[in-house]
C-alpha cells in the first residue's frame, strides 16, 4: 500500500520547495497543477496563468470538483510506491477523494506563510505564471480560496509554517518524510 503525503498551502507557500525534499530523496511526486498545465498543452494553450486558472475551473466545473484529484488516483496506483508526494490540494473534494482512496495512508500537510512573505519570493521565482504585483497574487489567493482552500486545509493532519530560512523549512520537511 502506497503512504501519501500531500500538500496544500496558498500559492507561493513553499509546496514545490517541499516536493523537491522528497524528490532529492527519490520520493516521487505529483503535481497536481501539473496534470491541469498537461491538459493546457493538449488544448494546444500556452500555459499561462490565465490558461491554467480557466482550464482549471472549467474541468472542475465539468467533472465535479475531484476533478483532479480523480486524475490523480489511476497514477498512484499504476506506480505503487511505498511513499510517495502530492504536491497543490486544493479543496475538500480533493481531500474526500484521496482519503476514499487510500484512507489512513494520506496524511494532508499543510503549508503556511503570510502574503508579504509569499509575494516576495514569488518576485524572486520568476515562474512563467506568475505576478508582478502584490494585487495580482492576491487574486490568485482569492481564486484558491474560492475553490475552497481554506477548508481544505483546516483539514490537514499536520501544518508547517514557513516562515523562515529555505534551510529550516527543508529541515522540517526532512523530518516529516524521515
Ligand atoms: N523559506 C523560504 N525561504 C526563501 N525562499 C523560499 C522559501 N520557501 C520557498 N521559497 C521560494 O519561494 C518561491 C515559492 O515557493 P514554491 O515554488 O515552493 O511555492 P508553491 O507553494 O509550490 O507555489 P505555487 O502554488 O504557486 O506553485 C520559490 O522560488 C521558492 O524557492
Amino acid at each position: 500500500m502506497t503512504r501519501i503525503l500531500a500538500f496544500v498551502g496558498m500559492p507561493a507557500s513553499g509546496k514545490s520547495e517541499a516536493s523537491a525534499v522528497l524528490r532529492r530523496k527519490g520520493i516521487a511526486v505529483i503535481n497536481m497543477g501539473d496534470v491541469i498545465r498537461e491538459e493546457v498543452v493538449r488544448r494546444g494553450l500556452e500555459p499561462t496563468d490565465t490558461n491554467t486558472g480557466g482550464v482549471g475551473t472549467e474541468l472542475r466545473e465539468k467533472e465535479g470538483r475531484d476533478a483532479v484529484a480523480r486524475r490523480c488516483v489511476p497514477k498512484i496506483r499504476g506506480a505503487d510506491p511505498d511513499l510517495l508526494g502530492i504536491d497543490g490540494v486544493r479543496s475538500v473534494p480533493e481531500v474526500e477523494c484521496f482519503k476514499n482512496a487510500f484512507g489512513d495512508d494520506f496524511t494532508l500537510v499543510s503549508i503556511e506563510s503570510p502574503l508579504e512573505v509569499r509575494f516576495a519570493r514569488v518576485k524572486a521565482r520568476g515562474r512563467s505564471d506568475d505576478m508582478q504585483d502584490i494585487n495580482a497574487l492576491k487574486a490568485r489567493d482569492e481564486r484558491e480560496l474560492g475553490w475552497g482552500m481554506g477548508e481544505a486545509m483546516k483539514m490537514a493532519d499536520i501544518v508547517i509554517t514557513n516562515n523562515g530560512t529555505l534551510e529550516e523549512f527543508r529541515k522540517k520537511i526532512t523530518e516529516l518524510v524521515e
